[in-house]
């Protein structure tokens, strides 16, 4: 361990000093901001650390506007390296611009002058294995998006609603269980399962004895992982956006607990996703039924190698870790938020559960429901669970404003000359709380505002509500629409059967750690509600 820790300070000191050597100046440093109250780590401790999430961000909005600058670590924005005769212009992170001005987020997703950041795309690349849709990029991207697609267009994703329907019976089943040790639940901890359930059922089409313990540990494991979040994460991923992606695979060899078990956890999903694709085109060569499933709709028994409309058996296999990941915690995490800000607004949960009532019996039509679906609009507005995505400039650019700023040295502008390599943070929870557009309430939890009509109607930038919770653009969740459907059926049969309130002492807070999660005041995940049994 010494080793590996001397091995990473001469890294770390080798790269600080290189890039110190070679500053180049940003495009950007008139634009105003925050000042940086550490060399090391820039604004980025009070960006991503704060004790509740936007903390400092949303008071940068109100105080900077919609665009300004922050220091990320090391305070150096880019570098011009002059060898062998030429010059090379090598991006740097320190200089980043924070946007919610939602010209410039529609530019940057509509355009083809970004793609993810570094340190997104390294992660991405590691955790979910380079075929993983969220890895690809460019021609590949589209076409697996294309296939993909199919399978979670409104009609097909209409059909998991019994599977939804089940798992939320297994979530209250549990929930009942756990109350009989005393009304104090962790809202959490009760939608491991059920959510973990409905992505491995509607997707491979598998329960979760058929997954196996294992992978179950294995994800929790992931799930702590990326739920884990420090200074030392902070400087680790600026290392880690510098590691070349051929080299990545090796990153999972790194001799620490966290990578041997994200190693673990890529055998496991990948020896999964094999297991599952070849069980069912055996079962399709012997001519029996295919399941309903979308690993089952996807699959092709003639499809051997790469089509443009289809996918082989290996494509599909290596979804397997990103399906489980970006289908399981983000929904997760969204429904634990909104139970808290149900728990706090008893009125409105009288409401709603007064309109869940009316509605029972007979077929529900959960999108004919105003309640319902304003709350999930309103839970998805404050919280995205990614409240920020990291960008960067893949050609020099100019990045157009809404509305002129003043920059430093006292000229105004309507746009910002970007350079190839410039880091630019989307902040969504920021846009979804910008008091020009939302109105003078939009740092409050109101579902009304969905009702009365009082929400932001400017151009559509993500498919839902006008909202970025789930991105937009080419890159927006393929599994959006599957996500409102379990949100709707789970609020739905457990604002019915339960009621939740806050405990006397409660602390909860909303935390970034990998993605919005609710925090106590331990700083760990876990949202203690109050539960009671109303049937
Ligand atoms: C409330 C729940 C969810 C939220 C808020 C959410 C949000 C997001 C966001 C913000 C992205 C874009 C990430 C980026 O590129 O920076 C994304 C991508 C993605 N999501 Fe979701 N997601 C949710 C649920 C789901 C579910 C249930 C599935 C699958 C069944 C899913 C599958 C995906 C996939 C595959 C991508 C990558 C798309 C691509 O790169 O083309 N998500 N999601």
């Amino acid at each position: 361990m010494p080793y590996v820790s001397a091995c990473l300070a001469i890294l770390a000191l080798s790269y600080i000093l290189f890039r110190v050597a070679f500053r180049r100046h940003s495009t950007i440093e008139h634009v105003p901001g925050p000042p940086s109250p550490s060399w090391i780590y820039g604004n980025l401790l009070n960006l991503l650390l704060p004790v509740t999430y936007g903390d400092h961000e949303f008071a940068w909005q109100r105080q900077y506007g919609a665009v300004y600058r922050i220091k990320a670590c090391f305070g150096v924005s880019s570098l011009l390296l002059h060898a062998l005769g030429r010059s090379f212009h090598i991006p740097l992170q320190a200089d980043r611009l924070v946007v919610s001005d939602p010209l410039s987020l529609q530019f940057i997703l509509r355009g083809t002058s970004f793609k993810h950041g570094p340190t997104l795309e390294n992660a991405v690349t590691t955790v979910f294995g380079k075929k993983a849709l969220a890895s690809l990029q460019g021609e590949p991207h589209q076409r697996a998006r294309a296939i993909l697609n199919r399978a979670f267009t409104a009609n097909a994703v209409r059909q998991f609603q019994p599977v939804f329907e089940r798992t939320t019976q297994m979530m209250a089943a549990q929930l009942e269980e756990s109350l009989m040790a005393g009304p104090l639940t962790d809202i959490c901890s009760a939608l491991f399962t059920p959510t973990l359930s409905a992505i491995a059922e509607a997707a491979f089409g598998c329960t979760l004895e058929e997954m196996g313990d294992e992978l179950i540990t294995q994800h929790r494991h992931a799930i702590v992982m990326v739920a884990s979040r420090s200074r030392a994460h902070i400087l680790a991923e600026v290392l880690y956006a510098y590691i070349p992606s051929n080299m990545l695979r090796f990153a999972l060899f790194l001799p620490t607990s966290a990578f041997r078990n994200l190693r673990r956890y890529t055998i496991v999903t990948r020896k999964l996703g094999e297991r599952l694709v070849s069980g069912k085109l055996e079962a399709s060569r012997r001519g029996l039924e295919m399941d309903n499933d979308i690993y089952s709709s996807l699959l092709h028994p003639d499809a051997s190698q790469e089509e443009k409309d289809a996918m082989t058996a290996c494509e599909v296999a290596t979804q397997t870790a990103m399906f489980l990941i970006a289908g399981q915690e983000t929904t997760a995490n969204t429904l634990a938020l909104g139970l808290y800000e149900l728990a706090k607004n008893v009125d409105f949960q009288e409401e709603l559960r007064a309109e869940i009532y009316s509605a029972i019996g007979g077929d529900i039509a959960y999108d004919s429901m105003p309640l319902l679906n304003a709350f999930i609009k309103e839970t998805l507005r404050m919280h995205p669970v990614t409240p920020l995505t990291e960008q960067v400039a893949t050609e020099d650019t100019v990045l157009p404003l809404s509305h002129a700023i003043m920059t430093t040295s006292g000229e105004r502008i309507s746009e910002i000359p970007i350079r190839r390599g410039q880091i630019i943070m989307m902040a969504h929870a920021s846009y979804q709380r910008r008091e020009s557009l939302w109105g003078s309430d939009a740092g409050e939890f109101k579902p009304s505002r969905w009702t009365d009509g009082t929400t932001y109607k400017g151009d559509a930038l993500g498919p839902y509500a006008n909202l970025l919770s789930f991105l937009g653009g080419p890159r927006a969740c393929l599994g959006w629409r599957f996500a409102i459907l379990e949100m709707q059926v789970v609020i739905f049969g457990l604002v019915r059967k339960f009621s939740f309130t806050l405990p006397e002492d409660d602390s909860v807070r909303p935390c970034l750690a990998g993605t919005l999660m609710p925090a106590m005041a331990n700083g760990n995940k876990g949202c203690p509600l109050l539960v009671s049994c109303l049937l």
